[in-house]
């Protein structure tokens, strides 16, 4: 068995069988791994207790991040990668990480799961220090990065939940309530029998997603969840994560580039920009305080040089041929309107249609990253 790239076990196809052994007949097996972790927080019905589950009311931070930074490289060389960064993460919300390639996202979630080590900083989960008590740390914690996570594709649904509880500490027939709970939840309830390599993307998707919870981890990091589903196997498992915050009041940490899956599933949302937080608000926040406005206008005078000319003054600007002219999207500041209708007025487009249309995260997100370089580029 060896480590990959995101920190978890992996193994060859040799071991499968050992491994289906072991988690699925040897309970003896299983005790070293609850000794190992002393986790008093886990009960026998599976669920969580304690500190280990908070009421909404409580409202508990869960995730505290304070002036972390993390450089790469020395010299003319090196790269600010995270800068300075802080924010708290409230137990039973979702927190989206939004930024351009190379804003920092990676690093800053690989820091806090300690497979970084920060140059300065301190983190925080439910009030533990990571870094001095990690292993009581990352009790309550599990991950999925880059969209997948090694589930076994020999092993059943069910044997895979089984086995990611056991190897983050957990005996599994303990937790066979909530692993039936997981499935009946994630819709997976009739193929736990089925080996993972006979299900659907979407569905080996949710498997990724159930065996992350599998544990009874509290604090959840995904990295991309929707990573190359189809629309509606993406609403269903947005849908079902926001459902399994609520019930089961955990704590997610959410890395996307889908502005869409941010916009829908999150709590709040935090912007990395050049590896800093530039914005850490509520959706509803940044879209209403955006002071952006969106207009789309449809005109037959519009021609290729005009909108070439515009597109190459707005960062959020689309435009569509019509049978005569063009109908442009731009969303823009209140000066950035007035510029618009003045190079229209000045090019002599007398204004078809004109709508106005709400701002998105995404055109929220482009105005905020605007000019974006990597920490690299600087
Ligand atoms: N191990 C490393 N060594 C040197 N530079 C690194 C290393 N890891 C990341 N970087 C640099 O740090 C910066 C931030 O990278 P990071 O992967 O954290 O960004 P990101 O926001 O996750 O990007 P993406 O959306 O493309 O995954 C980039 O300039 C990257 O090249």
């Amino acid at each position: 068995m060896t480590t990959c790239g995101d920190g978890r076990l992996t193994c060859d196809e040799e071991t499968i069988d050992t491994i289906r052994e072991r988690v699925l007949s040897d309970v003896s097996a299983r005790a070293p791994f609850d000794a190992v972790t002393g986790n008093e927080d886990r009960v026998s019905d599976g669920a969580v207790s304690g500190d280990a589950r908070a009421t909404k009311t409580d409202r508990e931070v869960a995730v505290s991040v304070t002036s972390l930074s993390k450089r790469f490289g020395d010299g003319a060389d090196a790269v600010t990668a995270v800068d300075d960064v802080s924010f708290d993460a409230e137990t039973g919300s979702i927190v989206g990480l939004l930024g351009p390639n190379g804003a920092g996202k990676t690093t800053l979630i690989k820091s806090v799961l300690g497979m970084v080590l920060p140059d300065e900083g301190t983190v925080e989960i439910r009030g533990i220090d990571v870094y001095d008590r990690p292993r009581e740390a990352y009790t309550h914690v599990d991950a999925m990065l880059e969209g997948a996570r090694n589930d076994y594709w020999r092993l059943t649904v069910r044997e895979n939940l089984r086995y990611f509880a056991t190897i983050s500490g957990v005996d599994p027939d303990s937790v066979r309530d909530r692993h039936d709970r997981l499935l009946a939840q994630l819709g997976l309830a009739e193929k736990a029998d089925v080996p993972v390599r006979d299900l659907s993307r979407g569905m080996k998707q949710k498997v990724s997603l159930a065996s992350v919870l599998a544990g009874g981890a509290t604090v959840v990091f995904l990295d991309e969840p929707t990573l190359g589903l189809d629309i509606e196997s993406s609403r269903t498992l947005q849908r079902e994560l926001r459902r399994l915050v609520e019930e089961e009041d955990l704590t997610v940490i959410l890395s996307s580039h889908d502005m869409d899956v941010v916009e829908t599933v999150c709590d709040r949302v935090l912007i990395m920009s050049a590896g800093k937080i530039i914005a850490d608000d509520t959706v509803d926040s940044l879209l209403r305080e955006t002071g952006l406005h969106c207009v789309q206008i449809t005109s037959t005078d519009l021609d290729a040089q005009i909108v070439s000319t515009l597109r190459g003054q707005f960062d959020t600007f689309s435009a569509n041929a019509r049978e005569a002219g063009y109908q442009i999207e731009v969303t823009t500041d209140s000066d950035g309107l007035y510029a618009l209708l003045a190079l229209l007025r000045t090019s002599d487009v007398t204004l078809g249609r004109v709508r106005t249309v709400e701002p998105d995260l995404e055109d929220v997100f482009v105005d905020l990253t605007a000019g974006d370089r990597t920490p690299g580029e600087r």
